[in-house]
């Protein structure tokens, strides 16, 4: 798999809730796209890879830039630590300290830690991810 170029929107169907997820690119270039994507959505998710240790602190720094947006304000923030199934991954705990999540005082905010190669966890993501869409409210 490449990283995103700029974006890709899918559709996910779970039951009979089908939620649209827009995977906004993570390369620095991207970023100044992320709050514009992020407007009116009903969640924003966050994927860091857990097993990328030096890269958390830019990723914590990009987070809390996001979420100084006023565009932003409020929409609920699920955090995902991503590639668990390798060695070197932060634990939970490791991850929600050194992302800062603690200090998030403003929004709802989750951490799940999970793997895409392994299918780890993708389903409570999915049951987040219907909790917080807009036709459950
Ligand atoms: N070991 C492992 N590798 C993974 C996992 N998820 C993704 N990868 C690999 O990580 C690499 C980067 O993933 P991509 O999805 O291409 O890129 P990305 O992380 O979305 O990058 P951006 O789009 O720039 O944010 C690819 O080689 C994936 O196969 C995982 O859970 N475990
Ligand atoms: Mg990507």
């Amino acid at each position: 798999m490449i990283p995103t170029v700029g974006f890709n929107m899918r559709k996910v169907t779970k039951g009979n809730v089908t939620i649209k997820l827009w995977d906004l690119g993570g390369q620095r270039r991207f970023r100044t796209m992320w709050e514009r994507y992020c407007r009116g959505v009903s969640a924003i998710l966050y994927v860091v890879d857990a097993a990328d240790r030096d890269s958390v602190p830019i990723a914590k720094s990009e987070l809390h830039d996001l979420l100084t947006k006023q565009s932003l304000a409020g929409i609920p923030l699920l955090v995902l630590g991503n590639k668990i199934d390798k060695s070197e991954a932060l634990s939970k705990q490791a991850l929600v300290d050194q992302l800062g999540l603690e200090l998030i005082k403003d929004r709802e905010v989750c951490c799940y830690m999970i793997s895409c190669k392994d299918s780890v966890n993708i389903d409570v993501v999915i049951d987040w991810l219907i909790k917080h869409s807009r036709t459950a409210k």
